[in-house]
């Protein structure tokens, strides 16, 4: 269990962390279904449907998640998704944290479904190009590969969403509800089903050269992402004691060496590079497969404007310094 970030109320809600377990109770679950002769690659047929079926539960739940929050008291509502227009509050979402007892609806939803579900359907795809063509192919090994090992570490470190914008700042509607049930496993897995039609012939060389793309990315990723919850967890901790750091009014320190004092964002440059080692062993013959780097660029790029302005709010003119010592926001001397 963990808590989570001090509400409103100056309370903190608790939070199981078990989700690395789902992911291997699932896999084991599956592993004994196809055992007992479960036709996984079958799921590729019924992808349309199911995208339907996720769409509606999404807005089933958002409707009663709205209704719900009609009852909820002032100080359990979200910042944002509480204007009074009805259409915009279901969108957005008003309650920050919805709990039927102690289910909290928004944190179980965040990885589990979406993530579990992405990389089962990438798996399925597997199993259906394998019985289709003998073998799945490399890029289908490296396209499931590389997304298993960002799911398995999204799960390994669930705790660190509770500290996510998503968790603490927006309110579970609609967006959100889609983009978990919905948008990730359907659109997230986009290069594993465009390799089941489109076959692409990969030879060792590329292989390895992408896969040191994606090592890279990864490195970043987790790099960052580490030695930022490794500085907010315990700053004294001797892994991040070292590095410099700038004084904030509300007694939190900003880290300005390391990886972040590189750009101010370099959690999102690794995962950018990730995506791009996901579309690479499609190929370059279609637009498809660079669709999720299409859109993550765009997502990333509006989070981290969400971002700044709510760190120009909190830190002021720490803030302003930081941005004067660390100029590039993802790219160095790019952006
Ligand atoms: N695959 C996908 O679809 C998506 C993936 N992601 C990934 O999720 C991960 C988390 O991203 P996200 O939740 O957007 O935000 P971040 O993990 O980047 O967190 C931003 C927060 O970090 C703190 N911070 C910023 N600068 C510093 C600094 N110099 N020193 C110390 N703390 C600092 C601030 O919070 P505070 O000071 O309050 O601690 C700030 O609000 C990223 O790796 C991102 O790429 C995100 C969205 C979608
Ligand atoms: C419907 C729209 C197009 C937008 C939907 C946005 C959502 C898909 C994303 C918002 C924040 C997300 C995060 C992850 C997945 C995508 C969504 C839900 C995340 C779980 C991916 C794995 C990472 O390691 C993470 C840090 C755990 C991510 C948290 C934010």
């Amino acid at each position: 269990m963990a808590e989570g970030q001090e509400l409103k109320d100056k309370s903190r809600l608790r939070y199981p962390i078990n989700g690395f377990q789902a992911l291997v109770v699932t896999a084991l679950l599956v592993g004994l279904g196809v055992s007992a002769g479960l036709p996984l690659g079958m799921l590729t047929e019924m992808l349309l449907p199911l995208a339907w079926v996720a769409t509606l539960t999404a807005f089933i739940f958002s409707l009663l998640l709205y209704l719900k929050a009609l009852m909820a008291p002032a100080s359990a509502l979200a910042p944002g998704g509480n204007s009074g227009n009805p259409l915009y509050d279901f969108f957005l979402g008003r309650e920050l944290n919805p709990r039927f007892g102690s289910f909290d609806c928004k944190y179980f939803c965040e990885l589990r479904p979406g993530l579990i579900g992405w990389v089962l359907i990438n798996l399925a795809l597997l199993v259906q190009e394998a019985e289709l063509r003998g073998s799945p192919s490399v890029a289908m090994w490296l396209v499931n590969g590389f997304q298993l090992l960002y799911v398995g570490d999204a799960l390994w470190h669930e705790e660190a969403v509770l500290t996510t914008m998503d968790i603490t700042h927006d309110g579970f509607g609609f967006m959100l509800a889609f983009g978990d049930l919905a948008w990730v496993p359907f659109t997230y897995s986009l290069q594993a089903q465009f390799l089941l039609h489109h076959p692409q012939p990969l030879e060792l060389p590329t292989a390895s050269v992408i896969c040191l793309v994606n090592a890279v990315g990864y490195y970043i990723f987790r790099g960052a992402n580490s030695q930022k919850n490794t500085f907010r967890k315990n700053p004294s901790d001797p892994r991040v004691a070292g590095l410099e750091t700038i004084s904030t009014a509300t007694g939190r320190q900003l880290l300005v060496s390391g990886w972040w004092g590189m750009v101010r964002h370099p959690n999102y440059l690794g995962d950018l590079i990730m995506a791009l080692a996901w579309s690479l062993p499609c190929g370059v013959s279609h637009l498809l497969p660079y669709f999720y780097l299409l859109y993550f660029t765009a997502l990333l790029v509006h989070r981290e404007a969400r971002d700044e302005q709510q760190c120009l709010q909190k830190y002021g003119l720490a803030w302003h310094e930081y941005c004067r010592r660390v100029p590039y926001r993802i790219v160095p001397y790019i952006y």
